[in-house]
């Protein structure tokens, strides 16, 4: 099986052209080709395919093989590996994802290859019910206190088409996440698990983030997640809607704009390609 490795701010996952290539079970195939030292190694694994609805239809796995909703820093891959690899020839795409239809920008450098994609990630959705998150379903969760095993932490919980639970801490290159990123992630309040952001401000318009995936464990960069920061950000009062987000493995540009919807604009980087035996 041809498989091509991407990455978008160091988030990294195995890419599969449908188009091309037949994937019976996709949930073993993450497991097997996520693993880093006896497969590829990645955060997952992104099938390209095609879609009635969009130019393109992508689903993403976590290396545990939990499917995705949506994948922010996956989308600009897809976007970069359909257009370099000829299977769309337009700088504007329609990409169908677990969150629905999305919309994008190519922007392509001096080789005509595509280096940044704009990404409209939609509104955010912030009932309870749409995460979904415990408790009466139709209030939103920001700046909630969670009482945990560990003590109290406040957190602000919204979808992006996955769900999100945001944390801000004084010293994110300290804080606890490989303690409590589990354990908000598979807390009861939590039903379909969830992906926990840490997030320090530097001032009104730059934060750094990092990421708890659910399924994933600590990624480098999370799209999806650094949407939802900006949203958290801006609803607890701490930011502007237009910001940097420096996560570990780079930098996003980040906008919620008035009329609802997320814009998140970043790099995507092919690094290599392969052929795995998938059996
Ligand atoms: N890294 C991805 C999100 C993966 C989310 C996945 N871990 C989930 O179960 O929702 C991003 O750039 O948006």
């Amino acid at each position: 099986m041809k498989f091509t490795k991407m990455h978008g701010a160091g988030n990294d996952y195995v890419y599969i052209n449908c188009f091309e290539e037949k994937v019976d079970d996709p949930v073993i195939l993450s497991q097997r080709v996520s693993n880093r030292n006896f497969g590829i190694g990645s955060d997952g694994l992104i099938l390209i395919m095609p879609s009635d609805k969009a130019d393109v239809r992508m689903r993403m796995f976590n290396p545990d093989g939990s499917e995705g909703e949506m994948c922010g820093n996956g989308i600009r891959c897809v976007a970069k590996y359909v257009y370099d690899h000829g299977l769309v020839k337009k700088l504007n795409i329609d990409v169908e994802t677990g969150n629905g239809v999305l919309a994008l920008d190519l922007f392509t450098g001096g080789s005509g290859l595509v280096e940044r994609v704009s990404v409209n990630m939609g509104p955010p959705k912030l009932m309870r019910s749409e995460l979904p998150m415990t408790g009466p379903a139709n209030e939103q969760a920001i700046a909630v206190t969670l009482p945990l095993a560990q003590g109290e932490v406040e957190a602000t919980c919204l979808s992006m088409g996955n769900p999100h639970c945001v944390v801000f801490v004084d010293d994110v290159e300290n804080c606890a996440l490989e303690t409590i990123g589990p354990l908000l992630e598979n807390h009861e309040y939590f039903p379909n698990r969830i992906n926990v952001e840490f997030v320090q401000v530097v001032n009104r318009t730059e934060v750094i983030q990092r990421t708890w995936e659910r399924g994933a464990g600590e990624t480098l960069a999370c799209g999806t997640g650094a949407s939802a920061v900006t949203v958290a950000g801006v609803l607890t009062g701490r930011t502007e809607r237009k910001i940097i987000n420096h996560l570990r493995g780079g930098d996003l540009q980040m906008e919620w704009l008035e009329e609802g919807p997320v814009m998140m604009t970043g790099p995507a980087v092919e690094v290599f390609s392969g052929d795995f035996n998938p059996r």
